[in-house]
This record gives structure tokens, C-alpha cells and sequence, in this order.
């Protein structure tokens, strides 16, 4: 159990205005934060190899329906539309707020709908469901089926809340972050914010004219639990705990601070609403000495993926390493040298499969690379969206296959290309380069070399950055780029198996394997 990173959804185009009155806010922070986050009831067999952690959270359930309430169609399709539609029809009509008692049925961070839900509703079969009594719709408003800021634009515009503007298909950061006010605006000068219960990681935002901003936060009781704090400038703190009442001690404990530091910079005291939850995993890989890709960390690598992919409430995962100095240091030797054809092939297919994983996942992978990144753990990070480079001369990254008188296979090479060009591709793979950081970051292999101190930290921000777009339109552009690679190996998936065996499995290459090994452990000596 080693990390738990939480980053904060930002219900914007739901977001209160001026024109909503305090009830409605109510309702609608009241229905969209629903979590008190709770410390770790982490209870899964993990696999021993890959560490990763979240924390689960309990919370009370919504109102149930109003009469009349969001068709069983749409409720067959998406409970979470389905709920947004009950909560906003509830706050039309003026519904008298139901108290939520204390020991109300919970549930766990994982039935909570983390994902956008990937429609667009233009394609949404039967139309919006619409409230009754509802007036003009944001649908009504000018690119609202297709523009990600249009509820808001809507509301702006002074068009009332209605289901349609509740059923878009995500909720998520993105709207402050891509709005151009959180986008250009930092606040003027760095805020810095350190006591003795949180610390302030990033103000994103925040300054005037910017109506909103976002802190991300670094919680000290949860040693690297970050959390994503926002409110509006200008509204009142004292309201944030009884809008959302179980998260008072939270928003006690970060307000003083957060909001004193801001204050300075944007405003009078700023309001901090703790909001939903998703989460990342932390993965570490944790084979010593070199975390070299054995069958056994190749298999709970896929195992892992896949169970984070099908948890709905993960959206993103770092991968890092547990061994010192070294982040992954590519096949393991000893698994291709001196064993039979049979193992070679199963090895093999496990390495395409990982592959096959990670290049396609659905998820935001980040690479915190925190140490030496050689030929197959090189290929591990670049199947990642976004690569962080501890600066350390000794971490060096690359494919140097052809200095053990091995040759990658095309798939290898694809990612290569994909990732730095044809020529820079051309010239590394055929003299095996191992770059160190500075010529890493220079050729494009990673985007970012940073202090070592700082590889997670960054790589956190960088995942808050990929995180802020919608998933369904960032997973479709991921497809779009990476499925014809992929597709390459999926057709010929066999054929390069038997490439691989016959290839690793002649005398020569046995050889080679052997004296590369012995060179690495004498080497030690
Ligand atoms: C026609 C074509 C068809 C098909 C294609 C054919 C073939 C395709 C195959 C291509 C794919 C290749 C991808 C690869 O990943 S090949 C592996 C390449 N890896 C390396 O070159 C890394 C070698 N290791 C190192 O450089 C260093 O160990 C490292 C910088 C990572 C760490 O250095 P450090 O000083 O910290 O550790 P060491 O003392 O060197 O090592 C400690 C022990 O670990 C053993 N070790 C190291 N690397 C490996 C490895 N890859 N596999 C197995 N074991 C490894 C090393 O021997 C030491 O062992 P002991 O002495 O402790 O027993």
C-alpha cells in the first residue's frame, strides 16, 4: 500500500450562477458531492509485484426519485443520467430538500459513475428527457449538442437549468481547465501555502476577471493524497460545510489556509468546495533487482491493467518503479536464454499482450521514470501517454537491442517511430543510443526531465493535465493514433511469435544472450 492519489470532478455546467438560487445550489452540490472520502479500505488481492492503492469512499445515497421520475429507459441506459435527471427535476419544481439521515444505506467509491459516460447526445436514441415545466433547454442554445462549454454558455446566457443540460454526457474538470480564463490566467504570482494539515500544490485560475479557481492540494494526513479544491471567488466559506455537511472537516482544515493564501491574489476569503473524487492508481513495479520483465511481472502487469480498466473508477494510472535507480530494465534475459521454444513463445505472447494493453488503454498512463529506462522498459514508457524523466545522467533510456545482437521487432520499432520520427528512429535503433535526460527530453522520447525528488509530483500534474479532458473524446483520439499500430501486430500476432522463438532460439543468439548476461553480472563484480 504505498500511494493514494485522489484528483477532484468539477461539476461546471452544473455549477451555480448568480441566477440559480440558493436552494438549487444546494440540490446540485448536495447531489454531485455525495462522497465523504474515507483513508484507505484498500482490501483487493493485489498482485505482489504491482503496488497500487486508492481510497474508497462512503456516502450517503441521493434523494429517491420524485414522482414521475426519469424514464426507465433512460435509467436502463445510464444511472447516472438517470440521477442527474431526478436531482435537476427535483430542484425545477422546488421539491422540499429531504433530510439525509445519518446511517442511510452507503456505497463505495466504485459504484460511483467515475467516467464520463462516452455518448454524445445527439446520438442519444428517443431525444432528451426533459422536466416537467421546464422552459427553454440548453439545448435550445446555440451548439449546445456539440459544444463541451455549452451548458455553461447557456447558463451565461441566461437560459434556466434543464435535464438536457444534465444529461450531457460528461461532467468532468475540463471545462475550467479548458476555459481560456483558467487556461492563460495563473494567478500572478506563485501562491505558496504550507501548514501544518495541507499544502498547496498548484492554483489553477483564480485571479481576476476569473470567476472560479481550483487548488490542487496536498493533504498532509494522507501522506500523498492530493486534492483538487475549488470554489468562486466572491462567495461566501462558511457555506461550503453546510452545502456538503460531510465534508466539513476537510474544508475546515484546507480553508483557513488555501483560501487565506489566495486571498491575497484573487479576492476577499474564497469558498472551497471539496468535490467528487476519481482516482488514480499508483502503480509501482517491484521485481528486484532491475525490475526486469519476468513471465510472472509480465502476467500481473496485464492482470492489473485489466482490473483497473474495468474498475469504473479509475481514470488514470502512474507507473512507476520500487527499485531504486532502476525503472525497468527490459526483458528479462533469463527468460529467453537457454529455455525451450515452448517458454520462449509463451513469453513472448505475454510481452505482445502487455503491450497490446498498455498501448490501447483506455486509461491515462503516465511513466515516472525514476530510474535507468533500457530496451523493453523503454517500451513499457513509451506505450504510456506522457513520459516524466527523473534528471539523473545515469538514467538512460532507449532501445539498445541491437548492442546485445538482438533486433526489435516492428512493433518496437512502430513505437520508436510514433513517438520520435522516422530518422531520429532510424539512427537511435540502428546504434542501440541509450539517451541520457537532457537528449531524452531534446529527441521527444519523454516529456519532461525534473529533479528526482519531483518525478511523482510532476507526474501527478501531468496526469491532472491529460485528466482534465473529456475521456470519451481523449480515448477516441488515442484509438485514432495508436490503432493502426496495433492493429499491425493484432494481424500478425502469430507470426511474429514465431519470428521471436526462432530468432532467440538459434545458437547464435544464445550465444550472445549468454556473454550479454555474463558482461551484466561480472560487470556488478
Ligand atoms: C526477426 C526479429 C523477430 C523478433 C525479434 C527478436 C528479438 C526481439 C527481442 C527484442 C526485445 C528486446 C527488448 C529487451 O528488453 S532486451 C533486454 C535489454 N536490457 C538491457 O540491456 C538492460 C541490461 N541491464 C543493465 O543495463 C543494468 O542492469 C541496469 C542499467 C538496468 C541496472 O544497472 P545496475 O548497475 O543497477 O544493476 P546490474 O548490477 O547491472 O544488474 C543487477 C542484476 O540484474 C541482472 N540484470 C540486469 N538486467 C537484466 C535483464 N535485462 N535481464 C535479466 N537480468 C538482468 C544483472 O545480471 C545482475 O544480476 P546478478 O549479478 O545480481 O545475478
Amino acid at each position: 500500500m504505498d500511494l493514494i492519489h485522489c484528483c477532484v470532478r468539477w461539476p461546471w455546467k452544473n455549477f451555480p450562477t448568480s441566477k440559480t438560487s440558493l436552494f438549487q445550489k444546494e440540490e446540485r452540490l448536495r447531489h454531485y458531492n455525495p462522497l465523504p472520502l474515507t483513508v484507505p479500505a484498500f482490501s483487493n488481492r493485489m498482485p505482489a509485484q504491482c503496488v497500487f492503492s486508492r481510497i474508497e469512499g462512503k456516502g450517503k445515497r441521493s434523494p429517491p426519485p420524485p414522482p414521475g421520475g426519469a424514464p426507465a429507459k433512460l435509467a436502463a441506459a445510464s444511472p447516472v443520467a438517470s440521477r442527474k435527471w431526478r436531482s435537476s427535476a427535483h430542484a425545477l419544481r422546488g421539491a422540499p430538500r429531504r433530510a439525509q439521515t445519518p446511517g442511510s444505506v452507503t456505497y463505495v467509491q466504485s459504484n460511483l459513475p467515475r467516467r464520463p459516460v462516452p455518448r454524445s447526445p445527439r446520438l442519444r436514441p428517443g431525444g432528451a428527457a426533459r422536466a416537467p415545466g421546464a422552459g427553454r433547454t440548453a439545448r435550445s442554445h446555440p451548439g449546445a449538442a456539440t459544444c463541451p462549454f455549452s451548458a455553461k454558455m447557456a447558463l451565461a446566457s441566461g437560459v434556466r437549468f434543464a435535464p438536457r443540460a444534465l444529461l450531457r454526457p460528461w461532467s468532468s474538470p475540463v471545462e475550467l481547465f479548458h476555459h481560456d480564463r483558467y487556461r492563460h490566467h495563473e494567478p500572478p504570482a506563485p501562491v505558496h501555502y504550507e501548514d501544518k494539515h495541507v499544502s498547496v500544490v498548484k492554483v489553477w485560475g483564480g485571479t481576476e476577471p476569473s470567476r472560479y479557481f481550483l487548488i490542487t492540494a496536498r493533504i498532509h494526513k494522507w501522506p500523498s493524497g492530493i486534492l483538487r479544491l475549488g470554489g468562486i471567488n466572491g462567495d461566501d466559506i462558511s457555506e461550503a460545510p453546510r452545502v456538503c455537511p460531510w465534508a466539513r472537516r476537510w474544508v475546515q482544515t484546507a480553508s483557513a489556509g488555501p483560501a487565506a493564501a489566495l486571498s491575497t491574489g484573487a479576492g476577499p476569503s474564497l469558498p472551497l468546495f471539496l468535490l467528487l473524487a476519481e482516482w488514480v492508481a499508483v502503480m509501482k513495479l517491484r521485481n528486484p533487482p532491475v525490475n526486469a520483465l519476468s513471465l510472472e511481472l509480465l502476467t500481473e502487469l496485464v492482470i492489473s491493467l485489466e482490473k483497473l480498466e474495468n474498475d469504473k473508477t479509475f481514470r488514470g494510472i502512474i507507473l512507476t518503479s520500487d527499485c531504486p535507480r532502476v525503472f525497468c530494465a527490459g526483458l528479462d534475459l533469463t527468460e529467453i536464454c537457454g529455455r525451450n521454444p515452448a517458454h520462449c513463445a509463451e513469453y513472448w505472447k505475454a510481452m505482445q499482450e502487455l503491450w497490446l494493453r498498455m498501448y490501447l488503454s483506455s486509461l491515462v498512463l503516465v511513466a515516472a521514470i525514476n530510474g535507468a529506462c533500457p530496451a523493453g522498459g523503454c517500451i513499457i514508457a513509451l506505450s504510456c501517454d506522457c513520459r516524466v524523466l527523473a534528471d539523473n545522467p545515469k538514467y538512460r533510456i532507449g532501445l539498445n537491442e541491437t548492442l546485445l545482437g538482438i533486433i526489435a521487432p516492428f512493433w518496437l520499432k512502430d513505437t520508436y517511430v510514433n513517438t520520435i520520427g522516422h530518422r531520429a528512429s532510424e539512427q537511435a535503433l540502428q546504434l542501440g543510443s541509450l539517451f541520457p535526460p537532457a537528449e531524452a527530453l531534446q529527441v521527444g522520447l519523454v516529456d519532461q526531465v525534473v529533479p528526482e525528488d519531483q518525478v511523482q509530483s510532476t507526474a501527478l500534474s501531468e496526469m491532472a493535465r491529460w485528466l482534465a479532458v473529456p475521456d470519451h473524446a481523449r480515448q477516441l483520439t488515442k484509438n485514432m493514433m495508436r490503432k493502426a499500430t496495433a492493429d499491425r501486430l493484432l494481424r500478425q500476432r502469430d507470426a511474429d511469435t514465431q519470428n521471436f522463438v526462432s530468432f532467440v532460439c538459434r545458437d547464435s543468439i544464445q550465444k550472445s544472450l549468454q556473454a550479454y548476461l555474463e558482461k551484466l553480472r561480472q560487470r556488478k563484480g
